[in-house]
């Protein structure tokens, strides 16, 4: 079953093409992550995606029924984490943990009632009278997150949700955010920066820029023997992709074994450097920069 379906999905602002027939699938309970350069139109896809802009053309479904383009962002079946941590200064934690709520009209009791219950679950019990500014930046992050989650949408959007924090934080986020998925699971389509993040996280690694594209359901390392250290020869098959410059679509795509451990084990797996070797080099065929160690 597919949660989110994407097809030929095209945007422009004036005569400069960002987008131009992005199509992508997030099944159900899947982690999708996307990667692209900077300026490959990743925020742009997720504005398409909330209704914060309309595509000019292509379809956006959920779980087969089409989302009507001119449909508001609250009334898809989507949750949004922006990059930046939006909490309002002024609000104490449980009052922004509740907005999102707020905003699609409960009153404020009820949202913060809902929130509440998830602040023990996320580690947050006892931070609900603080205001922003007295929590780290991990904690705020989780609070963020809470926001998303609480409105009960089953697809989570995620725009670089741990960019801004330094490499332990992150580390411990993730291994927070697999636990939590794996109770709740939610279907999430994830944007990062950090091709670690994404080889830990995600199920299949998206690769937007303006390579060729793949077939429909062609995955690059579909083929890998899930439980042994990958083959050099086996592992980008099919996956090259020409240099070009343009609108993006999706140029590249790896499959992550889900026989890697996601733990704190993650970095001592052989096949994860490989892994990131191979999309890194995915990715900077995408952005349209010549790879000298590509495999041929
Ligand atoms: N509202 C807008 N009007 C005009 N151009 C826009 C608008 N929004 C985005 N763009 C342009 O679209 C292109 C893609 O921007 P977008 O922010 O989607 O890229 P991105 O991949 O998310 O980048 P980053 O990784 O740096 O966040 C950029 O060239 C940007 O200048």
């Amino acid at each position: 079953m597919k949660a989110l379906e994407l097809t030929g999905l095209r945007k422009s602002f004036g005569d400069h093409s960002v987008l131009d027939g992005v199509s992508l699938t997030v099944g159900a309970g899947e982690i999708v992550s996307l990667v692209g350069a900077s300026g490959s139109g990743k925020s742009t896809l997720l504005s398409l995606l909330i209704g914060a802009l309309r595509p000019d053309a292509g379809e956006i479904r959920y779980e087969g029924e089409l989302m009507d383009s001119s449909a508001r962002g609250r009334d898809r079946p989507f949750a949004y984490m922006p990059q930046r941590d939006v909490l309002f200064p002024w609000r104490r934690i449980l009052d922004n943990a509740g907005i999102g709520l707020e905003v699609s009209g409960l009153s404020r009791r009820v949202a913060r009632g809902r929130a509440k219950e998830l602040f023990a679950p996320f580690g947050l019990a006892g931070t609900e009278q603080r205001y922003p500014r007295q929590l780290s930046g991990g904690m705020r992050q989780r609070v963020s997150f809470l926001r998303t989650v609480v409105q009960g949408k089953p697809v989570l959007l995620l725009d670089e949700p741990f960019g801004a924090l330094d490499a332990i934080t992150r580390d411990e986020l993730q291994r927070w955010l697999l636990e939590i998925w794996g109770v709740h699971g939610w279907s999430i389509l994830l944007i990062t920066h950090d091709i670690r993040e994404a080889v830990r996280l995600s199920d299949r690694v998206l690769v937007l820029g303006s390579g060729p594209g793949l077939e429909a359901g062609e995955s690059c390392n579909a083929q890998l023997d899930a439980q042994g250290p990958l083959n050099a020869g086996q592992r980008i098959a099919g996956s090259r992709t020409s240099v070009a410059t343009g609108p993006s679509r999706i140029a590249g795509e790896v499959a992550i074994p889900r026989t890697i451990p996601r733990g704190t084990e993650f970095l001592r797996d052989p096949r994860v450097p490989l892994l990131e070797a191979d999309l890194h080099e995915l990715l900077v065929a995408a952005a349209g920069v010549t790879s000298s160690s590509a495999h041929t």
